[in-house]
């Protein structure tokens, strides 16, 4: 990757320099360069352990690297107050649905993002924030949850609530941890299809999505980063990048990759 200008770093979401993370001996990432633009969607596959959650929480601006560089949203890491750059980034993952209080009531776990609190359900809200996070639980689907307590709702329902609620403060970044995980095939349909109709919004932000599966790319993602051990197989476009022979090589198996219409099929070659 050559060098950025001033102007193109403008347009970069997310970049990532030469980007190492360790924990003691362990090297979670190492040698990782990668640059996200606006509008992108990109998809990080990998197997377990490979590395994947480290790299959405840098771009998270939860955890800074040990070497290299690493730009959120026009901001390097170090030098931004990580509370000024996080309001202007939705993150979804089950760490953040782990601190949701089961008793709170759906639409205020929506609106209260706005409030950058999780389960403070006393507080008085603008009636401009409870509109716009009906309407978010409109196109989630769970409009008719919204009354219901949080810890009531199905896997799935609690899944969409949490993409309502990252999406509540029209952040500029929307990074996805796993999204459909723990869901059965119907909630993993419907969830691939609402992330699509997302995808393909113009006013949709920028978003990364972690999966382990390539069954739930949903269509209209862009971009794909493959990686394996901490460090990056292959990244670029979907169509160039996923191929069987980049699938075999970050999972360390013989995978065979079809494409049906514009979903992605994986298998273990026969006798592979
Ligand atoms: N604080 C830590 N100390 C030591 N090792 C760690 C620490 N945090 C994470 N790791 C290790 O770093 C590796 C990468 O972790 P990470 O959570 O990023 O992987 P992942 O690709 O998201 O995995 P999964 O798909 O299983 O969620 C794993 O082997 C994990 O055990």
């Amino acid at each position: 990757m050559g060098t950025v200008t001033v102007d193109e770093l403008d347009d970069l979401v997310v970049r990532l320099s030469d980007v190492g993370v360790r924990r003691g001996d362990t090297h979670l990432l190492s040698g990782v360069s990668w640059n996200v633009e606006v509008d992108e969607r990109w998809v990080i596959l990998g197997a377990n352990g490979a590395g994947k959650t480290t790299l959405l929480r840098l771009a998270a601006a939860e955890l800074h690297p040990t070497t290299g560089q690493v730009h959120v949203l026009g901001e390097r890491l170090g030098r931004v107050d990580v509370f000024e750059l996080r309001p202007r980034i939705g993150f979804c993952s089950a760490a953040v649905l782990a601190r949701v209080p089961p008793q709170e009531r759906v639409l205020d776990v929506v609106v209260s993002a706005g409030y950058a609190v999780v389960g403070r359900w006393r507080e008085e809200y603008d009636p401009l924030d409870t509109a716009r996070a009906t309407e978010l639980c409109k196109s989630l689907g769970i409009a008719h949850l919204t009354e219901r307590e949080f810890g009531t709702l199905s896997e799935g329902e609690r899944k969409r609530t949490m993409i309502a609620r990252a999406l509540m403060t029209d952040p500029e970044l929307l990074l996805l941890d796993e999204p459909a995980a723990g869901l059965d095939l119907g909630g993993r349909e419907d969830l691939v299809a609402r992330l699509s109709e997302l995808a393909r919004d113009p006013d949709a932000p920028t978003t990364i999505l972690v999966t382990h599966h390539v069954e739930e790319i949903p269509p209209g993602f862009t971009h794909v980063l493959l990686v394996s051990d901490g460090g990056v197989v292959a990244h670029g476009l979907l169509d160039d990048v996923l191929t069987s022979e980049n699938l075999s090589a970050t999972f360390g198996q013989d995978l065979e990759l079809d494409r049906l219409g514009d979903r992605y099929f994986a298998r273990r070659r026969a006798g592979g």
